[in-house]
């Protein structure tokens, strides 16, 4: 399915080296807009700066603000620690994301099975010590996760499935979550959100606004790294069973079918991987939390990137960085590329699990190759500089 895009400057196609890319259909001048991605099907922002981000719009206190908190709150209560930089972002938010009150909903429920765990583990934690004081307990811990019990030596996809179909009949237990799996909770909340608006209001005005955002079917065709991101990253699956039995038990009744099988959340965490964007300060380094932009994941990686990308409140804007011909592909920079050819390329494999095979890095490649093997240049003749 070929996702819709601005269309004036450019289109998808697959590309020679496999997967879809965006070529210029036209002769594209520097410094172009050429898309805007104007909302993230699924977000969140990091717990620790959830006070000093606007909820609506991603403005961070801290470049504004002079270092203060942001304190237009959700509800006076300041529920969910949900904080706005202005009236117009609250009312802007209500309007197009917190539809039928449902991210509030989620957030309040998620704070609360959070705090009842906290209390519980708390709880258990004191009657353990009174027990092993009393000489009734001993002192090893007997949790043990499933993951632990299947114990993989090589990840397949039938082991993710199996530790999957395990969770789906498991309940919530052991210990709270941790920051990053509660980030992880909300990350896939705001995006089974928009799945259930969509599904819930398809004749009225309400799903216009919602789907700014795109669509579930979009968010489907989006190029799924599950097993990469899982054979090169096992321990995350624990966190991900993890994060989304305790979605779950704090869904609200209306998400509720969404999550009775893993299919939907496994669908957003695949997707997240190898597609996701940072959300960055605008003009600082500080990573604030990440969001899944659907018409803007089709930008392919170039270590010589033509395109920039700039965060412009909510959406996510790409510029040209130079004069584009017919039919070049356009590409963004997915790592720093001030690194070397090796830095560059280990990270890619780490972190995005591809090979990157532009042209830059075949050119540095071919370079590292022949100063550090002269001899494989005359007996093959075609390592060279260019
Ligand atoms: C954000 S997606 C880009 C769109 C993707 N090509 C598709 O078909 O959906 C990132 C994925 O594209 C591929 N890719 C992007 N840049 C690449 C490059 N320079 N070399 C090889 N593969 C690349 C990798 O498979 C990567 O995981």
């Amino acid at each position: 399915m070929i996702v819709t895009l601005t269309p004036e400057h450019f289109e998808q196609r697959t590309t020679v080296y496999g997967g879809r890319g965006l070529f210029a259909v036209k002769p594209i001048p520097s410094n172009t807009l050429i898309h805007a991605s104007s909302s993230p099907y699924a977000s969140v922002i990091y717990r620790e700066y959830r006070k000093e981000v606007c909820a609506y719009c991603f403005a961070y206190a801290f470049e504004a603000n002079r270092g203060r908190t942001w304190n237009i709150k959700l509800d006076p209560n300041g529920t969910g620690g949900v904080r706005f930089c202005s009236a117009e972002c609250k009312d802007a938010w209500r309007r197009e994301e917190d539809i039928d009150s449902m991210i509030s909903q989620m957030n309040i429920s998620i704070d609360q099975l959070d705090q009842k765990m906290q209390r519980q583990v708390e709880n258990q934690k004191m009657q353990r010590q009174v027990e092993i004081r009393s000489g009734r307990g001993d002192r090893t811990s007997s949790s043990s996760s499933s993951l632990a019990k299947l114990n993989p030596t090589v990840v397949t996809q039938d082991f993710i499935d199996s530790a999957w179909k395990t969770a789906e009949n498991e309940e919530f237990t052991g210990e709270p979550l941790s920051s990053l799996e509660l980030d992880l909770v909300r990350f896939l909340a705001s995006g089974l959100i928009h799945r259930c608006i969509e599904r819930l209001q398809e004749s009225s005005e309400t799903r216009k606004l919602a789907c700014k955002a795109g669509t579930w079917s979009e968010l489907l065709d989006l190029q799924n790294n599950e097993l990469e991101y899982i054979s090169a990253a096992p321990h995350v699956l624990e966190r991900q069973l993890r994060a989304y039995k305790f979605l779950r038990q704090a869904a609200i009744p209306t998400l509720k079918q969404y999550i009775l099988n893993s299919d939907s959340v496994r669908a957003i965490l695949g997707r997240d991987q190898g597609n996701a964007f940072g959300i960055f300060e605008v003009d600082g380094d500080d990573m604030l939390g990440y969001a899944l932009f659907l018409s803007a994941s089709y930008f392919n990686h170039d270590c010589s990137p033509n395109v920039r990308k700039k965060r412009h409140g909510r959406s996510m804007h790409f510029y040209t960085t130079r004069d584009i011909d017919v039919g070049e592909e356009l590409c963004t920079n997915y790592i720093d590329i001030e690194d070397s050819v090796s830095e560059r390329r280990e990270n890619l494999s780490k972190n995005w699990y591809f090979d990157c095979v532009c042209r830059r890095c075949e050119r540095e490649l071919s370079t590292l190759r022949t100063n550090t093997y002269p001899e494989a240049k005359e007996a093959t003749g075609i390592i060279g500089v260019e």
